[in-house]
């Protein structure tokens, strides 16, 4: 089956900065929800950017059904962060401005606006609302074009949780109608709506595929007191890394170690904390922060 969008050994260089994607390859079938995962950094914004066909790549090529990609077409729906909504209109005059703009553009808005909860909001201008208002007109207007696919840059950046629901059931219900979504996020929260995630690191793919495989790859998870950290019990854990969980930390088992070895570990560190450190299943978090370190084995 060939992919609805199919980018190809896409690399961006800038002047400066050097290589900020490097050889990436991707491709998204027709009704799939992607998540394009990574820290702070790592080139989602420039991948979304070039699969939306909005800046163009050092090398490679985007194709959306078979020809190049443009983020003119009237297939796609491209919300970059905070580039959309003009300051010096209100909320509703952004609207009008987009309906006018776009051809595909629809009535949905006024469901959307009900959703994310600025109806209130839309006759004051855009310059004096809050990063999450901004960021909400914003979706409202991307998700109100009827699109074949959404690019999404970071959409759940500035929301809270009860409005990152909202949008994921606007997305999930797009998809029931057979739109294809690319979203990017830094945020855990944003796995539950995807059907598969491609995890972005220093500009390369690191792993890429579904919730559930993915999870199943992942290492033992170990939460261990943190008064119990040694350098010996780090040398137990993928990367000797730990990521923090309230008083208490959390690791990846290496491949070459075991949950015993680490509690010896720790008896070694002189904390007597043995019968605390346990493993535990691992949550959507512990996906995040395991493939966006770690290459897949
Ligand atoms: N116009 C530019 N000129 C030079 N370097 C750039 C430019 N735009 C981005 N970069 C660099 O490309 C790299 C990736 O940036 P990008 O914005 O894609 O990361 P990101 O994963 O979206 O990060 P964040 O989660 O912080 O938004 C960074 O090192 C950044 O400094």
């Amino acid at each position: 089956m060939t992919a609805l969008l199919d980018a190809t050994g896409i690399t961006k260089r800038f002047d400066g900065t050097g290589v900020v994607l490097d050889d990436v390859d991707v491709a998204v079938e027709e009704g799939e929800i992607l998540a394009v995962l990574g820290p702070n950094g790592a080139g989602k914004t420039i991948m979304m950017s070039i699969l939306a066909g909005s800046e163009p790549p050092s090398d490679g090529a985007v194709s959306l059904d078979g020809r190049p990609i443009q983020s003119s077409s009237i297939d796609v729906s491209f919300l970059l962060q905070n580039t959309m909504a003009i300051d010096t209109l209100t909320g509703r005059e952004n609207i009008t401005f987009y309906s006018r703009l776009h051809p595909q553009f629809t009535a949905r808005w006024e469901e959307y606006a009900e959703a994310f909860e600025i109806v209130d909001d839309l006759d004051t201008p855009v310059g004096e609302y809050s990063g999450g208002m901004r960021r909400k007109l914003e979706l409202v207007i991307a998700l109100s074009i009827d699109a074949t696919i959404y690019f999404l840059d970071e959409p759940t950046a500035a929301l809270d949780m009860a409005m990152v629901q909202k949008l994921h059931s606007i997305i999930r219900s797009l998809r029931s109608d057979g739109a294809t979504f690319v979203v990017s996020s830094h945020l855990p929260s944003d796995i539950e709506v995807a059907d598969r995630l491609l995890f972005l690191r220093d500009g390369q793919i690191t792993s890429t595929g579904d919730t559930e495989t993915l999870l199943a790859e992942l290492p033992s998870v170990v939460r261990i007191p943190e008064v119990a950290l040694s350098e010996a019990l780090r040398s137990n854990l993928v990367d000797g890394r730990t990521f923090d969980d309230g008083e208490q930390v959390r690791g990846f088992v290496s491949p070459d170690s075991t949950v015993e070895a680490i509690a010896e570990a720790s008896c070694d560190g002189g904390a007597g904390a043995v019968s605390s450190i346990e493993t535990v299943d691992p949550t959507l978090t512990d996906l995040f922060n395991y493939y966006s370190q770690s290459r897949r084995p």
